[in-house]
């Protein structure tokens, strides 16, 4: 397998509590690939970053039913004004908005939903992520006050798959029209198909890496039985081709994907970087220069705890971990 690169690109703004984004990048004969897990994941959970990486590497991805893929742009929790803008500039007709910010309040999350709503008009479709942060009564709360920008759906209103599939039924008994999407309670589950099983969603966020490539990804868009919507891990443009992969090879694809993320990152690891243009990125052969690379590669200390990292999961795989 030829050496893998480290790189770390600076963030635009804080996201993810992040502010330098680092992972590895190598080619292998089907193409380029990414490793990116955050570093607050590790053992056993890196195992299915890793079979991403290699679906890339070595096999590449099956073949795409589209060519261009509908986007959205990715707000993060910033003031009005900031939100407002970033939501023009990125010419998508549907926004997901950050909300439930740690250190913010719903008031925050008001003015920026209120602000974005502004941006895109009356056509223009908004849903919300909270990561999990909001408690049940909290989201029932909250989502009752935000739904009156209209929202697309709220993503991970609350983190656990019971307080989802409680939210569910208190948001239809008290006529609140805002649907739910699962992400964390999917991708860092042993089980994602408890989410269908105990009605905690109606909608599944689906994530190339974290969930072990495209492959596995359609065998769960497949098996969970809701509508799909692909996301990035906030790779650079070589994880996003992954996700584009994804969402061109999906039967259907009913809501606009969260791949339009290269955006928050101040640079990228190629020549044309997927940002979209009128909504849309296109799925097309990635032109990843050298000296791109070379301009953004980690120092020695972060490539050495990179290398290190990435032979322990090896080491994982070799043993037999994280599979089923
Ligand atoms: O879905 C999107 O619009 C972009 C991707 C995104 O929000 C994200 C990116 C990295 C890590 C977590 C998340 C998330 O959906 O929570
Ligand atoms: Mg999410």
């Amino acid at each position: 397998m030829p050496q893998p690169t480290t790189y770390a690109l600076p963030l635009r703004v804080r996201f993810r509590g992040i502010l330098e984004r680092q992972g590895m990048v190598w080619r292998g004969p089907a193409g380029w690939a990414e490793w990116s897990p955050f570093l607050d994941y590790e053992g056993a959970e890196l195992v299915p970053w890793l079979a991403a990486a290699d679906e890339a590497a070595e096999q590449g991805w099956p073949a795409p039913l589209r060519d261009r893929v509908p986007v959205n742009s990715t707000i993060p929790a910033v003031g009005p004004e900031s939100a407002h803008r970033l939501a023009v500039e990125a010419g998508c007709r549907t926004a997901k908005v950050k909300v439930a910010e740690p250190g913010q309040t719903v008031a925050d999350d008001l003015d920026r939903v209120e602000a974005v709503r502004d941006a895109l008009g009356p056509d223009g479709r908004v849903r919300v992520d909270a990561n999990g942060g909001w408690s049940v009564d909290d989201a029932e709360r909250n989502l009752r006050a935000l739904a009156r920008f209209g929202l697309e759906y709220a993503e991970q209103p609350c983190a656990g798959v019971e307080e989802l599939a409680d939210l569910r039924r208190r948001l239809a008994r008290s006529g609140v029209d805002v649907l739910v999407a699962a992400d964390e309670s999917i991708r860092r589950a042993t089980d994602p198909y408890r989410v269908r099983a105990m009605e905690a969603a109606d909608v599944a966020v689906l994530k190339v890496q974290p969930l072990g490539g495209v492959r596995a990804c359609l065998e769960v868009a497949e098996r969970i039985g809701l509508p799909v919507v692909v996301s990035s891990a906030l790779e650079t443009s070589v994880g996003i081709r992954a996700g584009l992969a994804l969402a061109a090879a999906l039967p259907e694809l009913p809501f606009a994907c969260g791949l339009n993320t290269v955006r928050l990152l101040a640079d990228d690891l190629v020549a044309d970087p997927l940002v979209a243009e009128d909504g849309m990125l296109p799925v097309a052969a990635l032109d990843l220069a050298p000296a791109t690379l070379e301009r953004h590669r980690a120092p020695a200390e972060v490539d050495a705890a990179w290398q290190a990292r990435l032979a322990q999961t090896r080491a994982l795989v070799a043993a037999g971990a994280g599979r089923g």
